[in-house]
């Protein structure tokens, strides 16, 4: 992926630049055990399809902006093709904001489907930095980087 922060202290990362980001979610799941016949509660494919597809088609490679950046204006204007693949931010795309995020759409995913429910995620941007949230800590937050983290579809943006 690649980002900028416009707010950055340092300033550093007002230039655009990019992360090998890693996502770990934990899920919990809700129907019982069937003990002595499958011995699962559900497929794990189950668990993964929806969310590895949005990552894989949507988020590998997506450019992480806030609302304010003026560069959304240049897509606009110069490469509107892309605007599908800018995930946008009410705010600076910061580690915090994507692990909200994140959070916010696998629990959209999920509760599609009833198997499993997201208990929490750990985004991992450099070998130093990462974020952790769970869904107890989600529960008190009332921001979300766009309308787009709360929709059970493919969207990076509500633009
Ligand atoms: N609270 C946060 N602070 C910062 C975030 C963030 O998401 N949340 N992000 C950044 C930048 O993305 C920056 O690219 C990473 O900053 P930094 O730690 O300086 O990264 P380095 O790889 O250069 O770290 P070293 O420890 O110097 O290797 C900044 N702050």
């Amino acid at each position: 992926m690649a980002h900028r922060l416009l707010s950055d202290p340092s300033g550093k990362c007002l230039t655009p630049h990019g992360h090998d980001e890693l996502v770990s979610v934990t899920l919990r799941p809700l129907q019982p055990m069937d003990f002595g016949g499958s011995n699962m509660t559900a497929a794990f494919e189950h668990a993964k399809g929806r969310w590895h597809g949005w990552i894989d088609n949507a988020v590998d490679h997506a450019f992480q902006l806030s609302l304010a950046d003026p560069l959304l204006g240049y897509f606009r204007e110069h490469e509107p093709d892309r605007l599908p693949r800018i995930m946008t931010f009410d705010g600076d795309p910061t580690t915090e904001a994507l692990a909200i995020g994140f959070l916010r759409k696998l629990t959209a995913f999920l509760e599609a489907d009833g198997l499993f429910a997201a208990e929490a995620v750990r985004v991992q941007e450099t070998p130093t930095n990462a974020c952790s949230l769970t869904a107890a800590d989600l529960a008190s937050i009332d921001w979300s980087p766009g309308a787009w983290a709360r929709r059970a579809d493919d969207s990076l943006n509500d633009l």
